[in-house]
């Protein structure tokens, strides 16, 4: 079968439960909002392509559970990701203190080349806004990353976020794609049998 896409990314989500992790993955995927909060059991994800620098990217994205008790199994998804969005609410102080914590984590778990993008998320709920744009600017800074303010609700800035991290990612691994691309896709990412083993490996 011809193949659709000339390289295959995994992407991360990672933040406290509640923040709208599962909410900015539907939006991008399937340009749903979820009203109810079911949270996320281990980790489950979506896949979606996008054309970037006239590249095809194929963006597995794995939406985890925030909750401490899924910790053990959704750090092991760390390591093969290529960039991680790092998510927090921005009507929840709390969880923007805790993105420290995922960033320590993610300095331990994940590759190094790992890119990493800040999203305050929840940006309709102005009223009820506990962040500052300005604080969130400041972390992502001290911390040498993008940051950008979302709303699964509204659809505000989802496209973009993606788009940049596969910017990122694409940047980060210039050399071997330059290598790659595009006399022999096929040794780019994953074959189409190859994406159907992704798919059976994230059951958890
Ligand atoms: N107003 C508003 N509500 C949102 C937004 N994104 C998510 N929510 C709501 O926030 C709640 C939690 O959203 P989820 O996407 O399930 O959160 P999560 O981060 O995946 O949570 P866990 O799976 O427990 O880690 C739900 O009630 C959503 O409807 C948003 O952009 N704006």
């Amino acid at each position: 079968m011809a193949k659709q896409y000339d390289v295959l990314f995994r992407l991360l989500l990672l933040g406290d439960s509640g923040v709208g992790k599962t909410c900015l993955l539907c939006r991008l995927t399937d340009n749903e909002f979820l009203s109810p909060h079911i949270s996320t059991i281990g980790v489950d994800f979506k896949m979606k392509t996008i054309e970037v620098n006239g590249i095809k990217v194929r963006i597995q994205i794995w939406d985890t559970a925030g909750q401490e008790r899924y910790q053990t199994i959704t750090k092991q998804y760390y390591r093969r990701a290529q960039g991680i969005f790092l998510v927090y609410d921005i009507t929840s102080s709390l969880s923007f203190q805790h993105i420290m914590k995922w960033i320590s984590d993610v300095d331990e778990y994940a590759p190094h080349i790992v890119q990493k993008i800040l999203v305050g998320n929840k940006h309709d709920e102005e009223h009820r806004r506990q962040v500052t744009t300005e604080q969130g600017n400041k972390l992502a800074k001290s911390y040498g990353m993008d940051f950008l303010e979302t709303s699964a609700f509204t659809n505000y800035n989802i496209n973009k976020a993606f788009i940049r991290m596969t910017e990122l990612v694409l940047e980060a691994n210039k050399e071997e794609l330059d290598s790659a691309l595009p006399s022999n896709n096929d040794d780019l990412g994953a074959t189409e049998t190859e994406q159907e083993h992704e798919y059976s490996t994230c059951s958890c």
